[in-house]
């Protein structure tokens, strides 16, 4: 038997393995995994790996902090993992901050994850049991938003993370019918709709075999689980904007939903009318070839707009943990806080907010969210911008978390009928501040319960598109995680504690990165340094499941390892039988045989050592045979070294084959979901780019609207100034009235008849010195030429007061009526000097024009015939 595993105390995770029940159909299946005897009084700790089919292949063994068999219960867990300690440090009963808690599961697919960390629909999980003894230990020290109105409020003052906060029966409004009002629905109501998986005809049959006895929804589906079909999604493309509202959890396009299935569990596929986005990628579509199976239609798109769901009342009892108590902080007051999410394709995606409808798509989506430091929370990263909910009791929190197991992804697989596809993240935030003192802020630690999504082979999950690319992404943080928990396990025996490559993807992370206080961090003595978190694994395997994938999720996990090279069968036997004249025997060398708590069978050589794995050749046994020469003995042990030594390289080469095999189709599967990324980050940045046209579109349109309605405005205020002046104008008319019009149409007179006069005089000089001309000889008409200049002037003038007159005749403006006036009078003037001049027409320059207007108005001026002039 190995060592138990080095200090323990060391690791950042305490590692237990779990083992799945076989089910009664499988009950010969072979067993590879068997548990090693413990010591007198200890729990066991110990696993060994028999290869099947393959006994060549080296025999591992593994240690654990402890290793529960098959009939352990959930509350077996509960309390052998030492959750307690656990969710002590979170409530921190001595005062302080607390200690984060972790909580997690891993495992191959289908070997009892989720059925160990939330139960079933007769058992609770771990999870509930934790929100139970946390609701039960801390009882009237928690604060509640219904009898405290400004809890929120001080809460979100205090929180880092950029969270939106709900009160538990605000937040459950919105995601359960009839919230509130009292139903005799349990738990077990919750509905489940599973993803069809491409090879549907094989989940169909297992479906099938699980319930037998139930109608289904379609003639070939099992009741309890509603299979969105291909045809389903793709009849429902159009109707994206209005998707039916009872799908998944109601009796859309009269399908029945029944409550639970296989497992009991309340998850939910996302059963959207429409295809998977991945699926509409031309990344997806162009890589069809990858798996040789169909990639378009496989799934319907990752998030839909959050169907109202049937409001559960009762929830599982089973197991009661009434007698256990977490010890608290008599002196403090608490309030709990409920948020989950879930990490799909290395994106971090939130549970507890309903997806939103895209712009440009039409698609329902979830925004992913960051996992960073944030301005109030320097010593460690958050995930930010989540929605928190405050629950007031454990109802409250069993609610929220079913509601968001709703949205969490799972789908059928090969290997599980209701797989999860994404590492589901439950955490519990217990805030804590001294009593009475409500100016205080709000400090506490984080319990975060994690749901892995399990590792799986592609050959056995029959997976393929994007299942085959979540598997691929599934699997390669799975390896990441096994790679930091390998260093972790290291670091008993090294100082060097940040070798832990946890920056790799999203989930080691999330998982790590509060293991360790970052560098900048470290050096400033400034920052409050908090506890580093405190984390139990459970990992589960099923003893009959898939060796290869249940072997390197061991290997990852466990806190030490032994390998031992099983012996060669001898040269010997591979020797034809000798003639019976022979004196020759061949000692045959057993197998290692090994049986369920058979203690370690395995006498050969062993090695025992912690990672890395590969193992070195050992030497085979020597044989001997006392009839064979030293030279054939010699030969013959060489050969069965040689034979050995290349066993093991086949050995090792096979294994190697295995990873570099699961390695390229993760590569492959990583590259197909990268290229999907891209070209969703191309149309996130599309949306974005178009909502931000949209936006200053809209701003431009305002501003222009704005600058419009101003021009308007100031041309109108311009036009009641007119009217205005015009108005003063026609009032200072009616204030003079009748007098001035009298005054005004005398003075025209005058000068009309000033005029007239004028023309009758000159008239009467140009008869005058018509007829002068006219009496006067060839010879002397010099005279009168030589006054030529007198008469061009009394011509000019005449015309010019001619052309006046008609401007008087066709304008009616004042400008006109004042030349006239001037002209007139200067006509006159000059005529009464006896001198007639040319003069240049002026304009008016005082006088109201509108005032002369209408006085013009009223004077009807007649054309003056050429004859008259
Ligand atoms: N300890 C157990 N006792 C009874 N049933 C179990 C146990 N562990 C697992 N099961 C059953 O095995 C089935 C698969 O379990 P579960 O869904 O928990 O696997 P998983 O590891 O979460 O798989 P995946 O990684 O694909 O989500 C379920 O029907 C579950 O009820």
């Amino acid at each position: 038997m190995m060592d138990p595993p080095q200090k323990p105390g060391t690791n950042l995770f305490q590692v237990y393995l779990r083992l799945r029940p076989t089910p009664a159909s499988s009950a010969n299946a072979e067993r590879f995994l068997m548990v090693e005897e413990p010591e007198e009084d200890e729990a066991p700790s110990q696993v060994t790996l028999n290869p099947p089919n393959d006994r060549r292949r080296a025999i591992e063994q593994f240690a654990f902090t402890r290793v529960f068999e098959e009939d352990a219960t959930q509350l077996d867990l509960f309390q052998g993992t030492r959750v307690l300690p656990l969710l002590e440090g979170v409530l921190a009963p001595h005062g302080g901050e607390g200690t984060d808690g972790l909580l997690a599961t891993l495992g191959t697919t289908g070997s009892g994850k989720t059925h160990t960390m939330l139960g079933s629909r007769s058992q609770r999980g771990l999870t509930q049991l934790s929100l139970d003894v946390i609701f039960r230990s801390l009882e009237s020290n928690i604060l509640d938003c219904s009898k405290n109105t400004n809890l929120e409020a001080s809460i979100q003052a205090s929180d880092p993370s950029e969270a939106t906060f709900f009160s538990a029966p605000s937040f459950l409004e919105t995601v359960y019918n009839d919230f509130g009002s009292s139903s005799t629905r349990s738990r077990a109501g919750t509905p489940m709709t599973v993803r069809e998986s491409p090879n549907k005809d094989f989940i169909r049959a297992s479906l099938q075999q699980m319930c037998p006895q139930l109608p289904g929804m379609f003639p070939d589906s099992p009741n309890g689980m509603r299979l969105v079909r291909h045809e389903d999604d793709l009849s429902h493309i159009t109707t994206l904007d209005t998707p039916p509202r009872n799908i998944p959890g109601g009796s859309a396009k009269g399908h029945h939903t029944m409550p639970y299935a296989k497992s009991g569990k309340p998850k939910l596929a996302y059963a959207s009318p429409k295809k998977h986005y991945m699926s509409l990628t031309t990344a997806a579509e162009s890589k069809k070839n990858v798996t040789n199976t169909p990639v378009k239609a496989d799934f319907p798109p990752p998030s839909t707009p959050r169907p109202k769901l049937q409001q559960p009342t009762t929830f599982p009892q089973i197991p009661s943990i009434d007698s256990i108590r977490a010890s608290c902080d008599p002196s403090a007051e608490y309030a709990i806080l409920i948020s989950m999410y879930e990490v799909y394709n290395d994106r971090i995606f939130d549970l507890l907010t309903p997806p939103i409808k895209s712009n440009v798509t039409k698609e329902y989506r979830r925004r992913p969210l960051l996992f960073k430091s944030t301005e109030n929370s320097p010593d460690r990263k958050v995930v930010a911008g989540l929605r928190k909910v405050i629950c007031g009791s454990l109802t409250e929190a069993l609610m929220v978390l079913e509601a968001g197991l709703h949205e969490r992804r799972v789908a059928g697989t090969g290997s599980n009928s209701v797989s999860s596809r994404s590492h589901g993240f439950f955490c519990v935030e217990v805030k804590k501040r001294r009593s009475g003192r409500s100016d205080r802020t709000w400090g506490g630690s984080t319990l975060s319960i994690v749901d892995l999504a399990g590792s799986e082979r592609a050959r056995d999950a029959k997976t393929s598109g994007a299942t085959l690319a979540e598997a691929g992404k599934i699997n390669e943080s799975l390896m990441y995680l096994g790679q930091c928990l390998q260093m972790q396990s290291d670091m008993g025996t090294t100082s060097k504690t940040n070798l832990v490559p946890f920056r790799q993807c999203k989930l080691t992370e999330l998982l790590f990165s509060n293991s360790f206080p970052s560098p900048s961090f470290t050096q400033s003595s400034s920052i409050h340094r908090r506890n580093p978190q405190k984390a139990v694994m459970v990992v589960t395997a099923d003893p009959i499941a898939d060796f290869n994938a249940t072997s390197q999720i061991l290997r990852y996990s466990a806190l030490a390892r032994t390998v031992t090279v099983p012996r060669v069968p001898s040269i010997t036997q591979t020797i034809p039988p000798r003639t019976s004249s022979s004196t020759l025997s061949y000692p045959t060398l057993p197998y290692p045989q090994s049986s369920p708590r058979s203690g370690s069978p395995i006498s050969s050589p062993t090695m025992q050592h912690h990672k890395p794995f590969f193992h070195q050749p050992s030497l085979p046994a020597r044989l001997f045979s006392p009839q064979l020469d030293n030279e054939q003995r010699g030969t013959m042990e060489n050969a069965a070294m040689e034979i050995a030594r290349m066993a093991e390289m086949i050995d090792q080469l096979n294994s190697e084959l295995g990873r570099e095999t699961d390695a390229r189709i993760a590569a492959e599967a990583h590259l197909l979901s990268m290229e999907d990324r891209f070209q969703d980050l191309e149309q996130e940045i599309r949306e974005e780019c178009y909502t931000d046209f949209e936006r200053r579109l809209s701003l431009e349109m305002n501003r222009w609207k704005a600058s419009l309605s101003h021009e308007l405005e100031r041309g109108e205020e311009h036009w009641d100034r007119k009217v205005e002046v015009l108005a003063r104008g026609v009032g200072a008319l009616g204030v003079s009235d009748d007098e001035e019009n009298q005054g005004e149409e005398d003075k025209e007179n005058v000068l009309v008849e000033n005029l007239e006069q004028e023309n009758e005089r000159l008239r009467r000089e140009l008869s005058v010195l018509k007829r002068e001309l006219g009496s006067r000889t060839p010879s002397r008409r010099a005279p009168l030429q030589e006054r030529g200049d007198a008469m061009v002037t009394v011509k000019s003038e005449m015309a010019g007061l001619g052309s006046r007159m008609e401007a008087l005749r066709v304008t009616s403006s004042g400008s006109a009526r004042s030349i006239l006036s001037d002209d007139t009078n200067n006509s006159i003037a000059n005529s009464d000097a006896g001198s007639i001049r040319g003069r240049k027409p002026r304009t008016a320059t005082n006088g109201s024009p509108t005032k002369k207007v209408r006085k013009l108005q009223a004077k009807k001026w007649e054309p003056i015939a050429d004859d008259d002039i």
